[in-house]
């Protein structure tokens, strides 16, 4: 199990990490999602002993990766697949990793074979497309045969059967009672492979539960109602009349009526009551991914001008300034109602599990564990109370500082420790 309590880590005055408490369990694929720069790298190197925490601290199994006895052989991971020497084959570059790491050089040839990559397996890795490079990195990660695994964006530049594999390896390397932490960009893809889903936004954790709760906290059902393109006046006569009844009625970008807040049957007789004809009536629920954007529009920090989502929000009265995010509390604006979490509540774990650090608003209140007492820089003005740390506890010492450069994470520059670079 990998175990993270009041991890923070500052670069100067940028804050990458906050106080990021979390379990990633045996037996299943914890998804690790995130915003472009809100930290799951980051996350990822100091749970590999690759950056120290500024504050708090992360265990394997226990230990501090540092600290593990035997830890290629521990745990294995995928950081960055481009960091290979290119000059040498797919093969001596996995040989020097074992050796390294007392691995029998027979194993090389097994892993070869579980990526896919045992017949180009003499070739130089500098003439790999981006799709082999990552095979190499995967083949990397599972050398020592370990049980803890992690993988940065694996899928990264695999086409569809490469994608396809991925995910079944994922899957039965966590059937096989490993630990699988993997942070990916892909939602569809994540929604199929993960089971557990850990979500940070700005580097603090806005969500540790399960797939499919993380979609019924962070969506609502809804139903698209469409009358003839031919009669707009069935259109608005069907809005008013769903809207006297309670329903909340918003215009999809097609010209259909996204309704909530009414049950189907009620909808349906609201519209016979009416005299609308109907073409469509159809219930919907979220993908992971609208869940997603939903939990993480206010904690995004790069953003194209020509806003993608603009046609879920509900449009703001003339003259009104869009609503401040609040990490944790999703986006307000979207059509549907805010999740069970709102109300100041930062980590919704999954129902019926005991928060393992106390509970929910208070990360870090492991009773006896350290948390960080570090200023929440994302705290605003009356909002702070919902995500700043106690400050209670010491931080944690820093991991050992006898760092053995994991054989695990394919890389040059990632394997070597923050001091070194
Ligand atoms: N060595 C460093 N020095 C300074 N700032 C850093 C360093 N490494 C990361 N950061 C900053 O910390 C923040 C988190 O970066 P990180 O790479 O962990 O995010 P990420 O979630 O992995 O992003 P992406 O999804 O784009 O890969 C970013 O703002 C990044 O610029």
């Amino acid at each position: 199990m990998i175990e993270a309590v009041g991890l923070t880590k500052r670069y100067g005055d940028k804050t990458a990490v906050y106080n990021l408490s979390f379990q990633v369990r045996p037996g299943a694929v914890t998804g690790f999602l995130g915003p472009n720069g809100s930290g799951k790298s980051t996350t990822m190197r100091m749970i590999l002993g690759l950056d120290n925490p500024t504050a708090g601290h992360v265990t394997i199994g226990g230990y501090p990766y540092r600290r593990l006895p035997n830890a290629a052989r521990q745990v294995g991971a995928l950081l960055d697949a481009k960091a290979v020497h290119g000059g040498r084959s797919a093969r001596s570059h996995l040989l020097s990793l074992a050796q390294l790491s007392g691995i029998p050089a027979r194993r090389v040839d097994e892993v070869l074979g579980v990526v896919g990559l045992h017949e180009v397996a003499r070739r130089r890795s500098k003439g790999f497309s981006l799709g082999m490079g990552q095979r190499l990195g995967i083949a990397a990660a599972l050398l020592g045969d370990p049980q803890v695994l992690l993988f940065d964006e694996p899928v990264n530049g695999l086409d569809p059967e490469g994608i396809l594999w991925v995910r079944n390896l994922m899957k039965s390397l966590a059937a096989e009672g490993r630990t699988v932490f993997v942070s990916s960009h892909l939602m569809s893809e994540m929604a199929l492979t993960a089971d557990h889903l850990i979500v940070i936004g700005r580097g603090q954790l806005l969500s540790d539960m399960s797939v499919k709760d993380f979609i019924s906290a962070n969506s609502a059902d809804f139903a698209r109602m469409r009358t003839p393109d031919t009669e707009p006046q069935q259109r608005e006569k069907l809005s008013a009349a769903l809207t006297e009844a309670g329903g909340s009625v918003l215009p999809e970008q097609d010209g259909a009526l996204r309704v909530t807040g009414l049950p189907l049957p009620r909808l349906s007789d609201i519209a016979h009551e009416a005299g609308v004809r109907l073409w469509e009536l159809s219930p919907h629920q979220a993908s992971l991914e609208e869940a997603y954007m939903r939990m993480t529009q206010g904690v995004v920090d790069y953003r194209s001008t020509t806003d993608q989502k603009e046609g879920f929000q509900e449009p703001l009265p003339p003259g009104a300034q869009p609503p401040l995010p609040v990490p944790g509390q999703g986006q307000p604006g979207w059509y549907a109602p805010p999740p069970p979490q709102q109300g100041g509540q930062y980590v919704a774990a999954a129902p019926g599990t005991p928060h393992p650090y106390g509970a929910p608003g208070a990360p870090g209140g492991v009773p006896g564990a350290p948390v960080a007492p570090v200023a929440n820089p994302y705290a605003q003005p009356g909002q702070g109370a919902a995500v700043a740390a106690p400050p209670s506890a010491a931080p944690a010492a820093a991991p050992a500082a006898s760092p053995a450069a994991p054989a695990g994470p394919a890389g040059s520059d990632v394997t070597k420790p923050e001091e070194a670079r």
